[in-house]
């Protein structure tokens, strides 16, 4: 993009994978003119400074915002409201302030109740990221086609929405718009879940260690080293998505268990009709996602296909 900048200052409060990620595409891009970032331990914002990732720096949330007409929170889910509460008096009046945290409904009602009248809170969350977290773990094309999934209150300033849909546009993803509700649930079964049996089967292998000895190392070069990059996803991040979006992952657990148990069943009772049915009709799920025009190779799996 060249020309103005759609936003002359932007505030990035967290400066981990995602924040790092937003200041690289929206320098590179020139979506903004300047970038401030806000973090809360001094070693990281001393990074992001080592990295000219920004042209502001501030321990205090509040100071970075001031004058920024585009505000992102970039924290674990579980700190934006004492993030909220930090900024608010410093929020500028017309400003858009998001997030770009993987739960929506708890993110809504934290936050909302410190955003200052004038101030557009429109929520959202790109469908993008790696196991990797930290400033160094970002990069500029993080968001190119991907998806951004942003859930406006219903009375959401239209210009606002726009502009804010034009920022994640210039950062290469496609956007699209759902009631937070509906994003929990859906994300719940297509991000959480995945990430939960991650932890999960790794855990347990870990446990059995002791049992195999080392063969859980040696042996783990196929399909068990893909449920291991899941799994190194960031703690922090984790326990606060769960925590955050509990109903609609638990919903989705039960889902889950009982379709494992149904498996378990077949085993059992030898039922291989049951077991193929099934594994063809998954196997044909991935198939139809590769036709769609997604990409083949790990990384890049999720990106979709530009119309
Ligand atoms: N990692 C992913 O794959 C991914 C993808 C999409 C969305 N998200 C969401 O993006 C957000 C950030 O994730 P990330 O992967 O960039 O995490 P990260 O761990 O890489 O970075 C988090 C940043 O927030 C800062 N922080 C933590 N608590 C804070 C507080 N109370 N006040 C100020 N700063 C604080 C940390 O110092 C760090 O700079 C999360 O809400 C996550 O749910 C993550
Ligand atoms: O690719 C990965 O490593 C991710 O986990 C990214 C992923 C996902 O589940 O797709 C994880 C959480 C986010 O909220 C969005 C994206």
């Amino acid at each position: 993009m060249t020309g103005t900048p759609l936003f002359e200052r932007m505030a990035l409060i967290g400066i981990g994978l995602i924040g790092s990620s937003l200041a690289q595409v929206a320098r590179q891009r020139g979506l903004v003119g300047e970038i401030a970032i806000s973090t809360r331990s001094p070693e990281t914002l001393r990074r992001a400074e080592e990295l000219d990732l920004g042209d502001i720096y501030s321990l205090d949330a509040a100071v970075a915002v001031e004058g920024a007409d585009l505000v992102i929170l970039c924290v674990p889910v579980g700190a934006n409201e004492s993030v909220a509460k930090s900024i608010a008096p410093g929020l500028k009046k017309g400003a858009i302030l998001t997030d770009v945290g993987s739960t929506k409904g708890s993110v809504m009602e934290q936050v909302s109740p410190h955003v200052p009248d004038g101030v557009h809170f429109i929520p959202g969350h790109p469908i993008a990221g790696t196991e990797e977290s930290g400033p160094d773990a970002g990069f500029a094309t993080l968001f190119d086609q991907r998806w951004c999934i942003l859930t406006p209150p219903e009375n959401v300033d239209s210009e606002a929405l726009e502009k804010l849909s034009a920022f994640w546009r210039g950062c290469g993803s496609d956007v699209d718009k759902m009631d937070a509700k509906h994003h929990d649930l859906v994300l719940a079964i297509v991000s959480h879940l995945p990430h939960l049996i991650a932890y999960n089967i790794v855990g347990t292998a870990d446990d059995l260690e002791t049992v195999t000895k080392s063969e859980v190392i040696k042996y783990s070069a196929s399909g068990f080293r893909d449920f291991t990059r899941l799994a190194a996803s960031d703690p922090t991040m984790w326990r606060d998505v769960c925590l955050h979006n509990k109903d609609a992952i638990l919903e989705m657990l039960s889902r889950f268990s009982e379709d494992l148990s149904a498996m378990q069943r077949a085993i059992r009772w030898g039922d291989g009709q049951t077991l193929f049915d099934l594994f063809t009709r998954t196997r044909s799920i991935r198939r139809s996602i590769i036709e769609a025009g997604q990409e083949t190779d790990a990384p890049d799996f999720g990106r979709h296909a530009k119309d």
